[in-house]
Parts: C-alpha cells; sequence; structure tokens
C-alpha cells in the first residue's frame, strides 16, 4: 500500500483551471512525488482493468531507468511525412510552456513526460495491421512511474480545461488511490498454446533479397536491410504482463518496451540504442553484423572470434560507423568511438558493436538527433534515401513501428530512443514478429534468411512459442 500526500497538486488544478481560461485550451498540471519502490511490472498490471489499451513500459538495458505510463492525459499525433519529427517536438513544447509543475527533484524521466515513437516509413503503403497506430504516436500518461537509478517516483499529470472544477482534483485522488491498492506482486499464471506459426512467404523473402544482391553489385546501392514476418496465433489472449516478465528474465541485456494503443500493443526487447541524450551528453549505437551464439563456452568463443574478422560483416557494420559518425560530427562538438567494433552478447545472438559517444553544438534537441539518423544503415541501408525507397518497393512486410525509434523525452528535453527491433505487435489471440537483416554485395539469401530465425527468437520465446 502507498501513501501520498498531496501538497501542490489542488493548488496547481485551480491554478491551472484559471491559465485554461486564459489561453482557451487545456494545460497541463504535473506533480511529483517520491516514493517507496514499487515493482515495475506490478505497476504496469495494476493499470490492465482501468487503461488496458492506453499504457506503456520502458527499461533500459542497465537497468538504471524504468518508467512505466498508465492512461493517456495528452495525446500527440502527426499524420505528416516531411518533418514529423519537428512537428511532434513543436507541440510538445508547446504543451509544455503552459504548463505548471511541481518537481523538486533534479533527476531525469520523472514530471512530464512523451513516451511514443514513429512508423519506420511513413510513405510505404498503409495496411490493417497497424491501423491503431499513426505515423508518429506519443502519450503523456495519467499516472506515471519512475525508478531512476533505485529511487522511485510517482508523477500525476492532469490536464484541465477551462470548464473543469476543483471536483477534478477529488477524482484523480479516487483513480490513483485505486491504481495504487490494487498493486499485486505476483503477475497470476496463465498457460496459453500456439496454434499456428505462419512464416509469411519465405521464399519470396529469400528471392528478393538474391535480386538485392545483385543490384549491390551493379548500382550506387550499397546496402540494405530487409525484414519479413512470422504471425502466430495462440489459443487465448496474450498477456501483455507475462510477454514483458520473459523479457525481463531472458533478454536482461537490452531495452524492454510495451506501447499500447487503441487494445493492440507494440512489445519487444532490443539491443540497440538509437540515441540517448541526458544533458548535452549523447550516446549512439552502431550495431550491424550478426552471429549465433554457441552452445559451449569455446564455442561461443570462436564464434565471436569469427565474426570479429568476417569481412562481410565487418562491411555490414562500416557502412553503420561511417554514417552515425558523420551525423553525429555535424550534430556535436566532441566524438568519440574507437576504431574497431567489439562484440555484444545477446541470449540468442551476438552483433558487431561500436559506442559513440558525443557532446552537442548548439544544444541540438532529441528529436533533431533522431531524425538526422533514422533509419540508421543498421536498419535502412546506404545510401540511406535510396535504400529505404528501395524497401518501399520491395518488401512485402508493412513494418509500422517495427525498425523505427521508440523512446520517451522529459520535460526537461532529456531522454532516450531505442531502435524497436527484435519487436513484434500483439492483437488479442494473435501476433506478429518481425526479423531482419543487413543486405550487403556479399550476402547469401539462405544465411540471411537463417538470421532472421535467429532474431525471432527473443519475441518468439517471450510469447512461449519456443521454449
Ligand atoms: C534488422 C535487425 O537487426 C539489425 C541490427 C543488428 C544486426 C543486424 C544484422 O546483422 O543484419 C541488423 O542490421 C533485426 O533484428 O530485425
Ligand atoms: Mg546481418
Amino acid at each position: 500500500m502507498v501513501t501520498i500526500q498531496d501538497t501542490e497538486l489542488k493548488e496547481g488544478i485551480q491554478e491551472a483551471i484559471e491559465r485554461a481560461k486564459v489561453l482557451s485550451k487545456p494545460v497541463l498540471v504535473s506533480e511529483v512525488q517520491k516514493i517507496n519502490h514499487i515493482d515495475p511490472l506490478s505497476f504496469y498490471a495494476a493499470g490492465k482493468s482501468r487503461f488496458f489499451g492506453e499504457r506503456f513500459f520502458w527499461k533500459d538495458p542497465s537497468g538504471e531507468t524504468y518508467i512505466i505510463g498508465l492512461g493517456v492525459c495528452k495525446q500527440i499525433q502527426s499524420d505528416q511525412s516531411a518533418g514529423r519529427f519537428n512537428s511532434v517536438e513543436k507541440e510538445w513544447k508547446r504543451f509544455i510552456d503552459e504548463s505548471i509543475v511541481f518537481n523538486p527533484y533534479d533527476n531525469k524521466a520523472i514530471g512530464p513526460v512523451m513516451f511514443g515513437g514513429f512508423s519506420f516509413d511513413p510513405l510505404k503503403e498503409k495496411t490493417k495491421l497497424w491501423s491503431k497506430y499513426s505515423d508518429s504516436l506519443f502519450h503523456v500518461p495519467t499516472f506515471m512511474y519512475s525508478e531512476v537509478k533505485g529511487q522511485a517516483f510517482l508523477t500525476t499529470n492532469v490536464v484541465c480545461t477551462q470548464h473543469d472544477d476543483l471536483s477534478l482534483f477529488e477524482k484523480v485522488g479516487v483513480e490513483r488511490g485505486a491504481v495504487l491498492d490494487s498493486i499485486e506482486n505476483d503477475l497470476p499464471q496463465q498457460g496459453n498454446v500456439l496454434l499456428k506459426e505462419v512464416d509469411i512467404n519465405p521464399e519470396k523473402w529469400m528471392n528478393t533479397v538474391e535480386a538485392i544482391v545483385e543490384e549491390l553489385k551493379t548500382g550506387s546501392l550499397k546496402k540494405v536491410v530487409l525484414a519479413r514476418e512470422s504471425r502466430l496465433v495462440f489459443e487465448k489472449r496474450i498477456e501483455i504482463e507475462r510477454v514483458l516478465s520473459n523479457l525481463m528474465e531472458l533478454q536482461r541485456e537490452s531495452f524492454i518496451f510495451a506501447f499500447e494503443s487503441n487494445g493492440d500493443c507494440f512489445i519487444g526487447a532490443s539491443p540497440e540504442r538509437l540515441i540517448k541524450k541526458y544533458g548535452e551528453s549523447v550516446f549512439t549505437t552502431c550495431l550491424a553484423g550478426s552471429i549465433p551464439r554457441g552452445k559451449t563456452e569455446e564455442d561461443d568463443h570462436i564464434l565471436g572470434d569469427a565474426l570479429l574478422s568476417d569481412q562481410k560483416n565487418l562491411t555490414e557494420h562500416q557502412y553503420v560507423v561511417d554514417m552515425i559518425k558523420e551525423a553525429m560530427e555535424e550534430s556535436c562538438t566532441e566524438v568519440e568511438l574507437p576504431d574497431k567494433p567489439q562484440l555484444m552478447k545477446m541470449r540468442d545472438i551476438q552483433h558487431l558493436y561500436t559506442p559513440v559517444i558525443g557532446k552537442t553544438r548548439d544544444d541540438a534537441s532529441l528529436l533533431a538527433l533522431v531524425d538526422r539518423l533514422h533509419p540508421t544503415p543498421a536498419l535502412g541501408g546506404l545510401p540511406k534515401k535510396e535504400a529505404v525507397e528501395k524497401i518501399r518497393e520491395v518488401e512485402e512486410l508493412d513494418r509500422g513501428f517495427y525498425a523505427a525509434p521508440l523512446g520517451w523525452v522529459d520535460f526537461k528535453g532529456n531522454g532516450e530512443y531505442a531502435v524497436a527491433i527484435r519487436s513484434g505487435l500483439i492483437q488479442g489471440n494473435e501476433a506478429s514478429i518481425f526479423a531482419g537483416c543487413g543486405v550487403v554485395q556479399d550476402s547469401n539469401a539462405e544465411s540471411e534468411y537463417q538470421e532472421t530465425k535467429i532474431k525471432f527468437r527473443p519475441m518468439l520465446t517471450a510469447l512461449g512459442g519456443n521454449k
């Protein structure tokens, strides 16, 4: 049981209603309180009955930051394609500038935070798979639990209109009390059975890989990332909490995320950071080039060493390094990166990995950096524009939010975006899972196909389809 003593929320609501009258538009009041630790997954689960379809979950790979949101007090979305990063940022800034924030703490990821993401390619023809997600979609939660370096905070966000009155304060208090009272530490155990697993057109996908390899040998394109889908049908509705719990247990080194919208849930465990910005410091990652894990420790070392000296994978990786380095040098005063990749080992796969750090020039915003980086050649290809056009033309899959930036930004401009790979879209008792790989001149369709099979594994296992 968590007891909350409200201090400023009531006064804040009063003030926000007055401000809403003057501005003739809704005004946010945000209050941050330090609370005792709550299990992040239990907080998420506590919102199930009241806020299903309006929740999000985020954990960074270090486990330093957890952000869990329940309810949506403000939605920011944009269906425009050109300038969508900028238009989301502008709307967010305007919203924050007019808001009233009570927050005596200096931590990141507390107070008003918007969580969400962007589709991979807004110009790709839409299918009904992603009908619940617009091309840019962000939620500011009503209640948000943040755990930052072991300290726990609860943020309450209330949007007040000129027609509201102080009864809003009572209403929010009752709702928050109900959420906190329904926190239970044990997740219900529920078995589910995988009835059907359909790989969508694998032969056609391999033919496309072969055709692209031929194109890469002659034209100006150097790399194209091609992805595919597998569709799973279960006996019962998929329990998002259970999938998250499995991901937390099995993919500890990854970003773990869930983003619900209108009853669907985009979920995954990505090893890939697109960009993190804390103050002026920025961190990004070049991640491309893959090999399986070994069955024994010795095997694993042999495979890792083979990856570190494999020319096809080194080329695939280097394209990403070159592009990210150029983008960072444009936006930063200092950029540091090692001159050779190292290994990143996850449960199911190992990758070539080059971390990059920098200091932003003229305080470039996080979303401006996302705009500059997305998609890196780890998800799009090289040259960027031609590769994205090629994917739009030849790929059967509607990527939606797969392979695109997903993450958060707080009201001070700090935040982090992952590249949403190793992910899937849950729709009731069905799920689509996605995986792709970097196709270069030396690619072989069969081995790229095997690579996508390994990349399906984190989600397949978490869903209960592959023990
Ligand atoms: C496109 C995916 O992985 C990317 C990230 C790491 C390694 C990759 C590769 O080796 O092909 C891909 O570029 C995916 O997991 O769906
Ligand atoms: Mg690869």
